[in-house]
């Protein structure tokens, strides 16, 4: 019998039994065999129809020899009872799912019963009473949260329209590195601290700046760690819903206090927000948290988005987001690290597409197939979230001819579908070449290699995941050769969590490798991307005097907004409706001037007709 499992339970409540006398003790010990013998007779009668499993206990069912491994021990599960199998979780019944055909099943073609979640009693309380979109059971109000970040948070065009800030964290990030060079660095937390930034900036950048976006940065850092071990700890309250007031554990205790952090901080982001809309400045910093204010107050009457659900939102963003892709590229530079030849042709790739004199730009990432197969294979061997997030079926229904009962807890193991030997060759070697002709995606369609999940409840992160993935491992594998400390040993060895994470961080030594140190520094100091300039010309020697095709040309190649030399002027080449927009309507009154060339103001005598006349009374 494996009591590993519940080593984490018991620390957290020792002092349960220590306060009885003997005699309390024994009418405790007597209710509780007979309480056991009646638990006994029910559960021989409630396995029927339900899928094979392991011989259940009394009272804790098969919550005795759990693994805290779950992923590996469902695995070894499956190999014993099938594809689809059962355990008793306390009260409750798991089924977990270990084929392409039947996870088919539970994500396409029985969605709609499916798309519940199984909300543990920490996450209820950390998404404000199940008001997020990670949490929500299926129906109205999930759909309006879904729309919300799909539409206004996490599109490509919304993405596009805050590369720069993508740009500017990233390099932030690689100029820390170039200062710790031939230094240990832990690799996985840099990553976390760039992901986050970003996912910050994105929700409040216009509304903080500089210091005070930093210390706050800090402060989530410990508090998104600790929120991962709550929803981590085996929780009674979970396995005996009865129970769940008692909070035996003080887990919900314990993230009601880490609440109360996260809600200060937003509440004064809000607070800080409306007070610049009242007075009508940072209007030309548009950030997702104002968008979400003015969805607030022009929402439909009968689907209103409340503020408890604004910050539910925005937990979503910040706690599902950063550790999922930083614990990601930790494992990718493990990974590679461990497989010299993978490194070299990356490192090959990044120098025919980018160079060694120049740094990597986000548009540079769709012209480098070998790091995408990269990203595919670590997340077919590492998937982030290898159960997925469970799910709860909303009626009664039958799996692959066994019942499934409404309200069990329904986990797909997806880490033991990506590495199945009858789909994949050699599937515990990491080998991105698997990848290269583009058999696979991952938009959820294809139910051998799904690491994003599929049907209703897909993430809603993939675009995003997918940008800062690859452009930091990128940036990473381009700017720096890496190796271990002295006496160091490189493992991939995973610890199992809702978002599964490298048992022992990775901790390695950055050596520069580009050609020119000015490279590492934010040299040009936030300007979009653009072609090399020579010094004084800039780059008017290669200006095609058909402007609109080349500057077309220019856009496929640095991205939608870029920038161009034209001798000591600065010439700025915008491409994409969402920017447009932001030059035009959202900066409209900053940018309402025209740039006078010397022949206009000449024909219009000295700049006095409308076309050329400076925005103002004139
Ligand atoms: C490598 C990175 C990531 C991976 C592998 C990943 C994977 C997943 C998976 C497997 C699910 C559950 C699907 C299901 O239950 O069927 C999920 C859900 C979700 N993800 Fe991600 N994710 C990643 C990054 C992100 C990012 C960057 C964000 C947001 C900024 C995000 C936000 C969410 C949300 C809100 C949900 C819940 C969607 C719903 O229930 O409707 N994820 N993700």
């Amino acid at each position: 019998m494996s009591l590993k499992f519940f080593k984490p339970l018991f620390d957290s409540f020792p002092w349960l039994l220590q306060q009885l006398n003997v005699e309390q003790k024994a009418v405790i010990f007597s209710c509780f065999l007979g309480f056991l013998a009646l638990l006994w007779f029910f559960i021989s009668n409630s396995n029927k129809g339900l899928p094979p499993g392991p011989k259940p206990l009394p009272l804790v069912g098969n919550l005795h020899s759990l693994d805290p491994q779950l992923h590996t021990y469902f695995a070894s599960l499956s190999q014993t009872y099938g594809p689809i199998c059962r355990l008793w979780l306390g009260k409750k019944v798991g089924i977990i799912i270990t084929s392409p055909a039947l996870a088919r099943e539970v994500l396409k073609d029985k969605d709609t019963i499916f798309a519940n979640r199984d909300v543990p009693a920490a996450g209820r309380e950390f998404s404000y009473g199940v008001n997020d979109l990670l949490w929500t059971p299926y129906g109205p109000k999930w759909r309006m949260l879904r729309k919300v970040c799909v539409r206004d948070m996490l599109s490509c065009s919304t993405l596009d329209s805050v590369f720069a800030l993508r740009k500017r964290e990233l390099r932030q990030s690689i100029k820390y590195l170039y200062s710790r060079k031939g230094l240990p660095v832990n690799v996985g937390e840099q990553m976390f601290l760039t992901v986050l930034n970003v996912i910050t900036s994105m929700l409040w950048g216009g509304t903080m700046t500089g210091e005070e976006r930093a210390s706050v940065g800090a402060e989530f850092r410990h508090v998104v760690t600790e929120i991962a071990e709550l929803i981590s700890i085996p929780n009674l309250s979970d396995f005996y819903p009865g129970m769940a007031w008692f909070d035996f554990q003080g887990v919900v205790k314990k993230m009601k206090v880490v609440l109360k952090r996260f809600d200060k901080i937003f509440e004064t982001m809000i607070d800080q927000r409306q007070k610049l809309d009242r007075n009508g400045v940072g209007q030309e910093s548009k950030d997702f948290l104002q968008v979400l204010l003015k969805l607030k107050d022009e929402a439909d009457p009968k689907m209103p988005l409340s503020m408890t659900e604004i910050k539910a939102l925005l937990m979503d963003m910040v706690t599902g987001g950063a550790s999922s892709t930083s614990n990601a590229i930790e494992f990718a530079m493990a990974e590679i690290m461990n497989k010299p030849d993978v490194l070299r042709k990356l490192q090959q790739e990044l120098e025919t597409v980018v160079g060694k004199d120049n740094i990597v730009e986000e548009s540079h990432i769709k012209e480098l197939p070998y790091l995408y197969a990269v990203m595919k294979e670590v997340l077919r061997i590492h998937p982030t979230a290898p159960l997925m997030v469970p799910h709860c079926p909303s009626e009664t229904c039958t799996v692959g001819g066994y019942t499934v009962p409404k309200g069990s807890c329904v986990f797909i193991n997806v880490w033991a579908i990506h590495r199945d030997p009858s789909i994949w060759k050699n599937p515990t070697e990491f080998c991105p070449e698997r990848f290269l002709d583009n058999k696979w995606d991952y938009s959820g369609n294809d139910f051998n290699y799904f690491p994003f999940g599929s049907g209703r409840r897909i993430c809603v992160g993939i675009d995003m995941a997918e940008r800062m993935f690859m452009y930091s491992l990128a940036s990473l594998v381009h700017s720096f050769d890496w190796k271990l400390p002295e006496g160091e040993t490189l493992e991939v060895t995973e610890k199992f969590g809702i978002i599964l994470k490298k048992k022992m961080p990775l901790v390695a030594i950055p050596t520069p490798r580009l050609s020119n140190p000015a490279l590492y520094d934010n040299s040009n100091k936030g300007l979009p991307p653009g072609p090399k300039a020579l010094p004084l010309i800039g780059n008017l020697h290669s200006l095609d005097p058909e402007l609109h095709t080349y500057f077309a040309s220019l856009s496929q190649t640095y991205g939608p907004i870029c920038r161009l030399w034209h001798g000591k002027k600065l010439g700025i080449i915008i491409t994409s409706p969402a920017l447009a927009r932001e030059v035009l309507k959202d900066k409209d009154t900053i940018f309402a001037n025209r740039d006078v060339p010397a022949a206009g103001r000449e024909f219009s005598y000295g700049g006095n007709n409308i076309l050329w006349t400076p925005y103002g009374p004139k």
